[in-house]
């Protein structure tokens, strides 16, 4: 994190030609790895197709965020706002665990509500509400969980995990 050097509790890595990182310096859009220096690995076909589906972008996606939260772990009230490019949608793909998904307004100190965001679930955070503050809450517990069938989560992520892809345009969309 900016300022201490500590790891968020979530952990994080990232797809595609840039990836979002963070250290003592502050938060970024890098094309390589921070410690391998070698390039993000190439978005899934899947991710890219939902952009195209979802986004009601033109286009290319050009960053996608793995969060990976552990049970116990949440994400505090932010806004995203590291990309040159608001016009394009953070496009947000959630799988495994359910979490408990906060938004609120423009401000901070605007009301806020929450929802579930559920294995699957596709949420785009565009246009008039593209600056909105969100977060999670929480990573709700896997008996809480309608029954999932088959693997929906690689061996890595421990029981009762979530993983959330952000998909985001970052640099400026150049006019046709
Ligand atoms: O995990 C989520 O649903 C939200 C993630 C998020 O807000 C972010 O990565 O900026
Ligand atoms: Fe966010």
């Amino acid at each position: 994190m900016p300022r201490t050097g500590k790891p968020f509790s979530v952990r994080m890595t990232n797809c595609g030609p840039l990836g979002w990182v963070s250290d003592r310096a502050g938060y970024r859009y890098q094309a390589t790895h921070p410690e391998t220096g070698r390039p993000w690995p190439a978005m899934p076909a899947a991710a890219r197709r939902a952009w195209t589906e979802l986004a009601g972008c033109p286009a290319e996606p050009e960053a996608c965020l793995v969060n990976l939260y552990a049970p116990g772990t949440r994400m505090g009230l932010h806004q995203d706002r590291d990309e040159a490019e608001f016009s394009a949608p953070v496009l947000s793909l959630s799988l495994g665990a359910t979490a408990l998904f906060r938004y609120g307004g423009l401000s901070r100190s605007d009301p806020t509500r929450s929802v579930r965001l559920s294995s699957g679930d596709a949420l785009v955070i565009g246009g008039p509400s593209r600056l909105i503050f969100h977060g999670v809450d929480r990573i709700l517990p896997a008996d809480l969980l309608a029954p999932m069938t088959g693997p929906v989560l690689p061996e890595a992520v421990a029981a009762g995990g979530r993983l959330n892809l952000t998909l985001r345009r970052v640099s400026a969309i150049r006019p046709a």
